[in-house]
């Protein structure tokens, strides 16, 4: 097993415990993704002592979720989220959070982990405790719930589609019994939350398995669930690559289907307003290319460049025979005249002075518009002057 650097500053944290006369364990995600050999992100530590006892031992502690044994310790700038062995989960829209039962010994907190994968605890000199064969799965390639499928999926059916989000993630197979009660419980999805249900989709269309994803979304009946993704045939209609964020699997729907609105897909997933306001720009800037069949000047100044990956990642979703554009987004963009509105030497004050005899109106800003539009574009130079002179050529409308 390659070495356990990543996790030296927790085995520090679960050190302090253990001489305070606790006990604790990295456990969840961390192990799974440390034994599948892939990068650790955030790690997870489970510990008999209560969330007391844990502000008594460390210095800097934020109580995040008292009520269900979680406080956040951070040590050397890195933050842990260490809870209470448990033995029930407190799902806020499934199971009553005061449901939550603290115990002692790390194998019932284990017990109530959703896939054995999931399962492994490990001790701070990297031995595995491992009692539902976790490590195997992992190198089986396999997603198998702890114990009886039907009841980890009744405790929280959210489970069902954790089961899919890492198929898609790790490129692993749903093995077949746990296959099995997907299928019957697929309709259990209509208790949870679309907040939450929202959150394991996006991580569906991101993964790199995404295909196997949406295939699985699909053969288990969970689309039947999903608001609008319910009515369209997914399993048909894959994107050409991995999508990253709702605003990317809106702009791709959006663009396929016709009948579908960006509009329905905010109010039903619950979406926010950051996603619907780079949702729009992403289907405007696309359908500009699709008109013009190429970046052109406008498309680029009007698109945040924190979009030009998402844009490239959209089109190359929808045709797979599209060049990568994130560099061409780029490259045109270095060569616009201007970058934002305020680098105008023609402002709204000048135009204002210019034609004093005129009321203040809406003519000011559709002007300005115009102005920016033909500087960009390259059709005036961005000069004071030559505006100057453009303007008093041009008719202004409100003369008409
Ligand atoms: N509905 C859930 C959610 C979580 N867990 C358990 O809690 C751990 C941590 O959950 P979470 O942080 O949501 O996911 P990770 O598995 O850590 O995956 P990632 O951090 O990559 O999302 C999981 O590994 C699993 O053991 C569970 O049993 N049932």
């Amino acid at each position: 097993m390659s070495n356990l650097e990543v996790f030296k500053p927790a085995f520090e944290v679960i050190q302090k415990i253990e001489e305070a006369g606790g006990e604790a364990y990295i456990v969840g995600g961390a192990v799974r993704d440390y034994l599948s050999g892939r990068p650790v992100n955030d790690i997870d530590i489970a510990t008999s002592e209560t969330p007391e006892q844990i502000q008594e031992i460390f210095e800097k502690v934020i109580p995040v979720g008292i009520e269900h044994g979680t406080v956040i310790v951070r040590h050397r700038s890195i933050s842990y989220e260490v809870t209470t062995y448990r033995v029930e989960e407190g799902y806020e829209d499934y199971r009553h959070p005061d449901e939550v039962t603290f115990v002692r010994d790390i194998n019932l907190d284990l017990a109530r982990r959703d896939f054995t994968i999931n399962a492994i605890a490990m001790s701070r000199s990297g031995k595995l405790i491992d009692p539902y064969n976790g490590h195997d799965a992992i190198r089986n390639q396999s997603i198998e719930a702890v114990g009886m499928p039907e009841e980890r999926f009744e405790e929280d059916p959210l489970r069902m589609m954790r089961a899919v989000r890492f198929a898609s993630q790790l490129s692993f197979q749903i093995e077949k019994k746990t296959e099995e009660a997907l299928n019957q419980l697929s309709h259990l999805l209509e208790h949870i939350s679309v907040e939450r249900v929202a959150v394991e989709t996006e991580k569906i269309f991101r993964g790199p398995d995404y295909a196997l994803g949406v295939e699985l979304l699909h053969t288990t009946g969970l689309k039947n669930h999903l608001p609008i993704l319910k009515d369209l045939d997914i399993h048909k209609n894959v994107p050409e690559s991995s999508l990253y964020g709702w605003h990317e699997i809106i702009a791709y729907y959006v663009s396929q289907y016709p009948q579908i609105s960006a509009e329905d897909f905010m109010k039903l997933w619950k979406l926010s307003k950051d996603t619907k306001k780079k949702t729009e720009q992403l289907l405007l800037a696309y359908k500009r290319y699709k008109k013009d069949k190429k970046v052109n000047a406008w498309l680029v100044y009007q698109l945040d460049e924190e979009l030009f990956p998402s844009f490239s990642r959209l089109s190359s979703a929808l045709d797979s025979e599209e060049e990568d554009l994130n560099e061409a987004l780029t490259r045109r963009k270095q060569q616009l005249p201007i970058q934002e509105k305020k680098e105008l030497s023609f402002q709204a004050s000048d135009l204002l002075q210019l034609l004093s005899d005129l009321p203040k109106g809406p003519w000011i800003s559709e002007w300005m518009s115009k102005i920016e539009h033909h500087v960009v574009t390259g059709k005036i130079e961005n000069d004071y002057e030559i505006i100057k002179e453009w303007v008093r050529e041009w008719n202004p409308p409100a003369r008409n």
